[in-house]
Parts: structure tokens; C-alpha cells; sequence
């Protein structure tokens, strides 16, 4: 494959033409645009938010997307849904085994299997969980998520988006994130390929505040990197797909939708490397809240209760003194959705296996198994621990995550989870302070 080129930053306003002067200067709607191409406004927040949280492009394309007919009802996409019930849901903990691939030729879309979620995409808060596998590059056919913005998280198999804005590779230890509305073909340049997907259906993801951190660290903002405009001026007979209130619709175009020659603006879809994560952690004692590994965040209308966190645990060096260095064992507000892209876990010894999944609601209590626990309790704290070749991920939310009926159902649900705590020991002894 080429290698693909990129623009830096995070929320900044680029400028990008595949034809030289196709971007008309000095105004976004000239009467007559260079090219005779089309200008079409993509809008991803309201029209009078704040101007930092303001994100819109504007498109230049060979056709405007309002060139199409009306939708029907798409049948595919059976295991993506957005209904996550509204009954009790279970308070243990939660751990599946990785998504078996598909018996039959099945793409990005078709291969899209939701474990969990909460809100819902109407009130423009919470979010969607899924899990993908796929064998099939999507094929004359394309799609866009009107419901939600969407973070894909690669576990094995590499993916190439080609999207409006343009070409986006991504691999195992990358993600992406693309905005509402923004129509793209998924391509599987291996034979298959397997991930997460995430769903957010409130404001769109951002770089948390950095506080006294300072000026720099986390996820620095010029490795974020948005595609070049590219476009394909293809005719044929193509379907289009459209998730719109957690329905599936089709269309059929007679070209594709990937005509954008030029566009500006900040409402772009963009990729980052979570291996240039900069990790940042206790240096003195104490293992630190998980915050301090966000990556991307979501904020409600509460501050500071984010309608999603996406952490994450990557390699790292631990050297707090007199420190059980493992995380707690914890019991939090918030519900947490771990994902592992590889490697193992820190608080797992076992179990929790690359391309799994493991869920812990509200109040559930958590935190290191037996195992990790006497191994942590009895380590030699004078040398530091290195953490390497893992990277495992969260999903952290302000509501309860509801899993779906698909979820409790599937044969990958470990049945023994409970037993990752069973074998802690009594240790207490009141005449040994
Ligand atoms: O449950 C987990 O493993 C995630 C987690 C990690 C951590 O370091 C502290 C708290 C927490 O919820
Ligand atoms: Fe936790």
C-alpha cells in the first residue's frame, strides 16, 4: 500500500485540495466554484456554540451529497443496535472471550456486533460499544453514522478508511474517529480484521484539560493526523447505507460519494498512534486515578463527568515506593468497559485476553485478581516494574453500560469470571499491626 499522507493537529482548521486552486479563495460559496465542483457545508456541532468547540468543513465535491434518492430500509447490519433496554441490568462482573469471525463473507458494517451502551443517539448523549469482524472490504457500497461519531480501535488486522476527507491506514495500536455524517468505504487490506468500535452519541471527543500537567503530555495534539483531500470520480451502480436513529437505511447512487476534491475546516476525521501516548504516573507512592491515561474525552452538561472517557494502559515504567503497584481494588460511580489490543492486562494475570472485553458497572467491585494481588503484595519495590508490549484500553462512562441481549447471550461470556477474586486470602491478624 502507499504510504498515506497526513496533516497535524487536534480541532484546528486545515486547508486541503487534490487539484491545485480547487479550493475557492477568499469565500466558501463563490458563485461559480473552481473545477465546476460543488460547495457543501458539513456542520458536526450548532451553528453558535463557542468558537472552540465549533466544528464544520466546508466540501468541495463533484457532486453535492443531496444527490441521492430516497431511503428503504436496509436489512443487513442485524447485530448493530441501539436498544439496551431499559429492565435491570446484572451487577456482576463481566468478561468475554474475543468475537469469533464470521462463517461468511461479511463486512465492516454486517460485521458489527453491539455488547453494551447507554442513552441513546436521539438525546444526543451516551454511547454505543461494539465489537467487529469482518473478512470483506466493503464493496460498491458505502455508509455514514448519523447517529454518532464513531472511535474504531483496531485489535488485529489492518483497516483503510477511505472517507469524504480522505484516505485514512490504520493498524493494531492505532485509532480513528470519524464525525457524524462523514460517508466512507471500509477496506481490509489483510484478510480479516477485528476491533472495537465505540458510538458517541453526545459532544464530540476532544483532548482533556491538561491542568498542572502543563503544556504538554498525554496526547499531544500535533501526533493527531488528518487525512489529505483525494477523491475517486467514479460512475456505477453503489449502494449507500444509513444509520439514522439506530435504523439502517440504503439508497442506491450512480457514483461515488468520495468526490471531495478540496475541503477546509475543522470537522475532519483524524487518526493517532497510541504507542506516542505520552504516560504520565506517580513518580513518589500510590497508584493515580486512571484519568491521568485519557486519551480522548466526551463531556456531559456535568463538568468533569464525561459522557465517555477513552483511556487507556499502555507500556509503562512503575516505581512508587512502598506502593501495592497494581490498580486498587475499587468500587467507582462510573461504569467501565475495558478492551486489551494486546499483550496482557496488569491487573489480569489471566483471563482477559487480546481482542476480549470486560465489563464492571456502577458499585461493582473490582481490581486486581488473586494472583496479581499476592504477586504485587510480595515484589521487590527497589527495582521499578516495566510494563511492556500491552496496550489495553477503557471505556469509561458517567451512566451504567448496559450490555446487550447479545452480549449476556453469547457463547464467548466467560462463566467463571467471579473466580478471578475467589482465591484472595484472609490475611488479617490483630496482633500483627
Ligand atoms: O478496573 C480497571 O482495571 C481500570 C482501572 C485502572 C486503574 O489503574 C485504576 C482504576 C480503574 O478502574
Ligand atoms: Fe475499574
Amino acid at each position: 500500500m502507499t504510504i498515506l499522507k497526513y496533516q497535524s493537529g487536534f480541532g484546528n482548521s486545515c486547508a486541503t485540495e487534490a487539484l491545485p486552486g480547487a479550493l475557492p479563495t477568499g469565500r466558501n460559496s463563490p458563485q461559480n466554484c473552481p473545477y465546476g465542483l460543488y460547495a457543501e457545508q458539513l456542520s458536526g456541532t450548532a451553528f453558535t456554540v463557542p468558537r472552540a468547540e465549533s466544528r464544520r468543513s466546508w466540501l468541495y465535491r463533484i457532486r453535492p451529497a443531496a444527490l441521492q434518492k430516497a431511503f428503504a430500509p436496509y436489512g443487513g447490519a442485524l447485530a448493530w443496535t441501539n436498544q439496551f433496554g431499559h429492565g435491570p441490568v446484572s451487577p456482576n462482573r463481566l468478561r468475554w472471550n474475543p468475537l469469533p469471525m464470521p462463517g461468511q463473507p461479511t463486512d465492516f458494517i454486517d460485521g458489527m456486533h453491539t455488547w453494551a451502551g447507554n442513552g441513546h443517539c436521539d438525546d444526543l448523549s451516551g454511547v454505543s460499544i461494539n465489537l467487529y469482524a469482518a473478512n470483506q472490504s466493503m464493496q460498491q457500497r458505502f455508509f455514514y453514522n448519523a447517529d454518532a461519531e464513531m472511535l474504531i480501535v483496531p485489535q488485529e488486522g489492518r483497516l483503510r478508511l477511505a472517507t469524504e476527507l480522505g484516505l485514512i491506514d490504520l493498524e493494531p495500536c492505532e485509532i480513528a474517529v470519524i464525525p457524524r455524517g462523514v460517508r466512507l468505504r471500509v477496506e481490509l487490506p489483510d484478510a480479516s480484521a477485528s476491533g472495537y468500535m465505540l458510538e458517541n452519541f453526545g459532544a464530540a471527543l476532544r483532548l482533556p484539560e491538561l491542568g498542572p500537567i502543563g503544556s504538554n503530555g498525554l496526547a499531544n495534539a500535533r501526533d493527531f493526523q488528518i487525512p489529505v483531500a483525494w477523491y475517486e470520480d467514479i460512475e456505477g451502480g453503489f449502494e449507500l447505507v444509513a444509520k439514522f436513529t439506530g435504523g439502517f437505511w440504503r439508497t442506491m447512487l450512480s457514483h461515488s460519494p468520495l468526490d471531495v476534491v478540496a475541503w477546509h475546516g475543522s470537522n475532519a476525521p483524524y487518526k493517532y498512534d497510541l504507542r506516542r501516548f505520552n504516560t504520565i504516573g506517580s513518580i513518589s507512592y500510590d497508584h493515580p486515578d486512571p484519568c491521568i491515561f485519557t486519551v480522548l474525552t466526551s463531556p456531559s452538561d456535568t463538568p468533569g463527568a464525561a459522557n465517555i472517557d477513552f483511556a487507556i494502559f499502555p507500556p509503562r515504567i512503575l516505581a512508587m515506593e512502598n506502593t501495592f503497584r497494581p490498580p486498587w481494588f475499587h468500587r467507582n460511580i462510573a461504569g467501565e468497559f475495558m478492551g486489551l489490543i494486546q499483550g496482557i492486562y496488569d491487573a489480569k494475570a489471566d483471563g482477559f485476553s487480546p481482542g476480549g472485553a470486560s465489563l464492571h458497572n456502577c458499585m461493582s467491585p473490582h481490581g486486581p485478581d488473586a494472583q496479581t494481588f499476592e504477586k504485587a503484595s510480595a515484589a521487590d519495590l527497589s527495582k521499578p516494574d516495566y510494563i511492556r508490549n500491552t496496550m489495553a484500553f477503557m471505556f469509561e462512562t458517567r451512566r451504567v453500560i448496559r450490555p446487550t441481549d447479545a452480549a449476556m447471550a453469547s457463547a464467548t461470556l466467560q462463566a467463571g469470571y467471579d473466580d478471578a477474586w475467589a482465591g484472595l486470602q484472609k490475611h488479617f491478624d490483630p496482633n500483627k499491626p
